[in-house]
């Protein structure tokens, strides 16, 4: 907490690094108002840590977000071993899993007052704040009906004020708030909404490990956030028995709709929550 001061990260690393640039803090992947870039990481870090700019993308006041990568991002997991031998020295991840369940570790690296869209991951997480403070909100992923998803993200940016004639339900997401100082870990269990505001400039690390076997994870997710190959292919035979309700005329496809829907009801929920 004390060591990775922004001269220390520097020091540690000129490793090219890709980040989000954003001008506006509130970053929104519907309308893409912030672009991707490339930075060494002292240079980023010196760049993230400051809130007005001498050299910039965009403009003076332009946030930075670094959310790390592996060597190739197509087919490498994210591993602070791999991409910071220097500074994952200095990171000791607490033996809450068993080593062969491991996936990634992930740099999070914002400027002041970045904010990350809600969504969720399919491992379990630690989020490991080393500097900085962070307001993490998460829902739970009982919640999905009112969250307006876009693949693994949710359309409702602004979780604090939201435009709720656009979005009429997310009144009823119940929402869990908390802070994040250095040194603290927060546990985001798979499947939960996530949204994060960076209140300071900050470092966090991230791991995400596989706590269910390793056959369930699609083998080309090498971020962590990819459905489950069971889940997947699911969600591709629903496609197609929709295509098929379309044969059907209004009357009866909404009959069979409406069947089809009891029918998963019944076989899908759990009762086993709170
Ligand atoms: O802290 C952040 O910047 C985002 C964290 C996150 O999305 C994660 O750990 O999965
Ligand atoms: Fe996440």
């Amino acid at each position: 907490m004390t060591k990775w001061t922004v001269d220390y990260l520097s020091q540690a690393s000129n490793k090219e690094v890709k980040i989000h640039v954003s001008t506006v803090p509130q970053m929104d992947f519907l309308s893409k108002n912030f672009v991707y870039r490339t930075l060494p990481f002292d240079v980023f870090v010196r760049r993230a840590a400051e809130a007005k700019h001498t050299e910039y993308f965009i403009s003076e006041d332009e946030k930075y977000y670094l959310r790390s990568l592996g060597e190739d991002p197509r087919k490498d997991i994210a591993d602070l071993q791999k991409q910071f031998p220097l500074l994952a020295c200095d990171i000791q991840i607490p033996e809450y899993f068993e080593k062969e369940h491991f996936f990634s570790t992930v740099f999070r690296i914002s400027s002041a007052g970045l904010q990350l869209w809600t969504h969720y991951d399919v491992m379990d997480n630690f989020l490991i704040q080393v500097t900085g403070k962070k307001r993490v909100v998460l829902y739970s992923p009982r919640d999905v009906p009112y969250l307006y998803l876009s693949g693994t993200k949710s359309e409702v940016l602004d979780v604090d004020k939201p435009d709720l004639k656009k979005y009429p339900l997310f009144v009823k997401a119940k929402r869990y708030e908390c802070q994040l100082k250095a040194g603290d870990v927060l546990f985001i269990p798979a499947l939960w909404f996530h949204n994060v505001i960076s209140e300071e400039f900050g470092v966090g690390v991230n791991v995400f490990w596989k706590h269910l076997p390793s056959d369930c994870y699609d083998k080309t997710d090498t971020y962590g956030n990819k459905d489950l190959i069971a889940a997947s292919r699911a969600v591709q035979i629903l496609d197609r028995a929709l295509k098929t309700l379309d044969e059907l005329p209004e009357e009866y496809r909404d009959f069979y709709g409406r069947r089809m829907v009891l029918r998963i009801q019944e076989k899908t929920y759990s009762s086993n929550y709170e």
